[in-house]
């Protein structure tokens, strides 16, 4: 990465830039593509991901997923070159120009055009501005992480800086801003460019703010998202108390959103009560969430890997002995697959793709997510329900069947004052169902041999004709319609025939996207009011177990598919598996539907082998601790058949045990002078039960914490992929007098206030050293004391805190102003344990705040002085026990 431009701007390049967007294109290279390595990809794949459900759609997910999908030109080799431009240049608009077998992706699909006409998302003197709207590149946009330490930083330096650089640079017909905040998001946080990614990346112009996007995404001082992906998540109206599942969850950039919210007010050195679940059926997209929300440095949340709609119900007690207690959520996320429609903007291959069949085929699995989300919930809890998809089949279908299924106990909310300044329309009222190139306007005009595909509940009023008319459903036709423009194609169907439902769908909402310039999305949020009826409860089809000499009953949910085919795999293929968990396995046989040694059912087995290979493809990253704590492999070993498998109950997936090692504990504590104000007992876990072999410690919340110790409790149902924040890290160290265990960058802001030893504080001049040069020998420190109690200090990890300008006390309390970095102290010098990245970021905003003009020049110092470090070449310094590069923060490449 170079960072050349912070100076004066670029010398003019023969680009113009043409703000409007319907200049604006975007191009791919194939078949080598962007890769994974870049972060800013990551929401691209998002919208790649949308497709597909259950565990047979995975590999087509992961295909997607590994394709960009932000661009609207493909590779054709054996296309002649189009004519010359006339500037005689290539230009950010015509990429031809550039490389002449390039071409645009056909952004348009009849069929497309047809279904939406006719289910009328628009009025019809609109369709001409929605199409061509979603002919154009998505603007970018962004929001700032309002609990990372920089953001009021980062806000005033978009305000006030870029603002008006990026302006400069815009040549903009249409007089908009060419960067705004959003206007209905908090705290001028969220905000949108004019200009889309394409630009960003091809345009000089642009690259001092492509670097610094790039840079803060990185870091996780921004998050690059979607602007209508940004919506769901407040309607939630968390607060830092709450629970929250995030049913369908990767790649996590709404979960990130959820973690900032709960951690807004949080001081140093505290965690909120709240915690958030995040959850997903593809254990690589779970990774990628794990990426994503590791920049969060968070104790709060828990990765999951399960199919949402039978994400486990735990309950404990209630024996009158033992407090009942179960896993009930105050806020639900159910941002379910769909077919994507809605992201055409930066996924312009769906448009090839698209057809009605996508839409009716997730249906039910929406509907069983969404009963599965509003059977977690407690009463009295918010659940939104969201999608990227503009099909009313996927959107308004869903709500108002799984309305009816509660039989008002779930009441669809009316959150028309919320979020003033989004602009939304109200959800459609009636529809029509397309099916094999035939339009259906009642379930009863479906033939049967269909009926299993086009089911019931994808029509507007749910039920069979017959019983539409007798309930005079047909009364609401007209009475606030959102689609009440006559339908040319009606007048051959009689209208009495049309289904229409007596729902108050219109309180749904539906983002277009030539409303405010967006990707199209669809919201409906609702609140649980009473518990739902007994065939839906979170109790349905339940089984006690006696434990602990029946004084506990534990309560455990009806098994999913994948772990009876886990059951069926364990059994036939590792016999010692069979032996290590005879009592898992005994158990599930109790469980089961599916004939764990009867041969009979062959079809079953065989579908259920099928499941399993497939996921046995999924787990080649095995969740050890071969892996970084991301779950991210970093190692060359197979790990699938490691003897691993067979402590956990979860094949693949290393046991979650705390960690309780007082000797190790107690040497902490000692070493670092821990105030016995900081929880460690029972807040500490490891992913290895070899408490001797230990490689790093997480730190848990204490809302996750008891989730945990329930968990155990009920035979650890919830298969967990991640969890805890990374606060301890072994060190091979040589002097006995040294600590095993460092901490960890990301723990440190934890623990640091409840720090009294192995602290140093240091003058800005020798802060600024240690960053650029990365280690500073102690008779080198512009202040000789500091030196000195460097020094003195016991060899091995220490914390270096940036003195306050113009504050030399080292009597300083913890505050969100305090800068504080990870050290090493060895035999002559100081070396910081922070990765490049993180010390270039922090190094740059420090000058910026101190306003030193040439914050280029210290980048590059920093950059020489990793790179010697790196190539192991001359250190800057006298070389330490420590390898500092070893013990640097791991830096995932995805
Ligand atoms: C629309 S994306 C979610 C985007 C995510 N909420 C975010 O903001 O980054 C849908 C996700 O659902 C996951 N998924 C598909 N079927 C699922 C199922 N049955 N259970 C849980 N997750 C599922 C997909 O792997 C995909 O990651």
């Amino acid at each position: 990465m170079h960072l050349t431009s912070l100076g004066p701007k670029p010398s003019p390049i023969p680009i113009q830039i043409h703000l409007k967007t319907s200049q604006q294109t975007a191009f791919r290279k194939t078949p080598t593509g962007f890769n994974l390595a870049n972060p800013l990809l990551l929401l691209s794949h998002q919208a790649a991901s949308v497709m597909g459900g259950g565990q047979k759609r995975g590999r087509t997910q992961r295909r997607h997923f590994k394709q960009n999908r932000d661009n609207v030109w493909k590779h054709n080799p054996n296309k002649a070159p189009p004519a010359a431009h006339p500037s005689g240049g290539p230009t950010v608009e015509n990429p031809t120009e550039e490389n002449p077998t390039w071409q645009p992706f056909a952004t348009q699909n009849p069929g497309f055009d047809e279904y939406y006409k006719e289910q009328r998302i628009v009025g019809q003197k609109e369709w001409d501005e929605f199409i061509s709207t979603l002919r154009k590149p998505l603007p970018a946009a962004f929001r700032i992480n309002a609990s990372a330490q920089f953001s009021e930083d980062i806000r005033s330096q978009l305000e006030k800086e870029f603002a008006k650089s990026l302006e400069a640079e815009a040549n903009n017909e249409n007089g908009e801003k060419a960067i705004r905040p959003l206007p209905w998001y908090p705290g001028n946080l969220a905000w949108q460019l004019n200009f889309s990614r394409m630009q960003l990346r091809k345009n000089q112009a642009l690259e001092r703010f492509h670097e610094f996007l790039k840079q803060e995404n990185e870091i996780g001082n921004i998050t690059r998202q979607e602007a209508v992906s940004m919506v769901p998540p407040l309607f939630l109206n968390v607060l830092p108390e709450h629970h929250i599942l995030d049913m369908c969850a990767a790649p996590g950039s709404k979960t990130f959103q959820l973690l900032e919210i709960i951690h807004g007010c949080t001081k140093p050195g505290q965690l909120p009560d709240g915690l958030v679940i995040a959850n997903d059926v593809d254990v690589q997209r779970c990774n990628l969430l794990i990426h994503q929300t590791k920049r969060m440095s968070t104790a709060n949340l828990i990765v999951t890997n399960h199919e949402a709609q039978h994400f486990p119900g735990i309950s404990m007690g209630g024996d009158g002995q033992v407090e009942k207690s179960q896993l009930l959520f105050d806020r639900v996320l159910c941002d379910v697959p769909c077919s994507g429609d809605g992201t055409l903007r930066k996924a312009p291959d769906i448009w090839r793709k698209w057809n009605a069949g996508m839409g009716n085929g997730l249906h039910c699995l929406q509907v069983a997510i969404a009963m599965r989300g509003l059977a977690l919930l407690k009463v009295g809890g918010r659940m939104v329900y969201s999608t990227c998809s503009m099909n009313p089949v996927e959107n308004e279908a869903v709500v108002a069947e799984i309305l009816r299924r509660c039989e008002g106990s779930v009441e669809l909310l009316d959150v028309s004052n919320e979020l003033a300044g989004l602009v939304r329309r109200p959800g459609l009222k009636t529809w029509k169902v397309r099916d094999r190139g035939s339009w259906f306007t009642t379930y009863k005009d479906v033939s049967v041999q269909r009926r299993s595909a086009i089911v019931q509940s994808m029509f507007p009023s749910g039920q069979s004709w017959k019983e539409t008319v007798n309930e005079g459903a047909m009364n609401h036709l007209t009475e606030g319609s959102v689609n009440e423009e006559p339908r040319e194609s009606d007048a051959s169907a009689k209208l009495g025939e049309m289904e229409v439902s007596v729902l108050q769908l219109e309180r749904c909402m539906r983002i277009v996207p030539h409303d405010q310039n967006s990707g199209a999305f669809f919201i409906a949020v609702l609140q649980k009011i009473s518990p739902l009826p007994a065939n839906h409860s979170i109790n349905k089809q339940t089984k006690s177990k006696q434990r602990d000499g029946g004084r506990m009953s534990a309560k455990l949910e009806e098994e999913s598919e994948i772990q009876k085919a886990e059951s069926v795999l364990e059994i036939n293929t590792d016999s010692k598996i069979i032996e290590q968990n005879t009592e898992t396995i005994s158990e599930k046989k109790d469980q089961e539907a599916v004939p764990l040694s009867d041969n009979n059912d062959s079809k079953i087995i065989e579908e259920k082998t099928e499941t399993i290979s497939e996921k046995k493809d999924q787990e080649a990253v095995p969740l050890s601790d071969n892996n970084d704590e991301n779950g991210v492999q970093i190692g060359k070993t197979d790990n699938r058949k490691r003897k691993l498998q067979m402590q956990g109950k979860w094949r693949g997936v290393d046991p979650v045990v705390f960690f309780t090692d007082e000797t190790i504990i107690n040497s902490i504590i000692t070493f670092y002078g821990v105030s016995a104000n900081f929880p460690l007992a029972g807040h500490l876990v490891t992913r290895n039960d070899e408490s001797t072999n230990v490689k790093r410690i997480y730190y848990v919340s204490r809302s996750v914490r008891e989730i945990l110790e329930l968990n155990l409790q009920v035979g650890q149902r919830l298969k967990i992929t991640s969890l805890g924040l990374k606060i301890f890290e072994r060190q091979t160290v040589k002097d006995e007098a040294a600590c095993a265990y460092r901490i960890s960058s990301e723990g440190l802001q934890l623990i640091f206030p409840y720090l009294t030893k192995q602290i140093l504080y240091a003058p800005f001049s020798d802060f600024e050293h240690l960053l650029k040069y990365r280690a500073v020998k102690f008779v080198d420190f512009v202040d000789s004391t500091l030196g000195q109690k460097a020094s003195a200090l016991l060899p091995g990890c220490c914390v270096v805190v940036l003195h306050q300008v113009g504050n030399n006390s080292t009597d300083l309390k913890a505050d969100a102003s305090t800068i504080a970095i990870v050290c090493w102290k060895g035999k002559s010098n100081l070396s910081i344990m922070v990765s490049p990245s993180d010390a270039k970021e922090l190094l740059e905003r420090l000058e910026i705040r101190l306003g030193k003009k040439d914050v280029t020049a210290s980048v590059k110092v920093l950059e020489e002085s990793v790179l010697l470090e790196d190539d192991s070449v001359v250190p800057p310094h006298d070389v330490e026990p420590v390898n500092t590069t070893e013990n640097m923060e791991e830096e995932v490449t995805i």
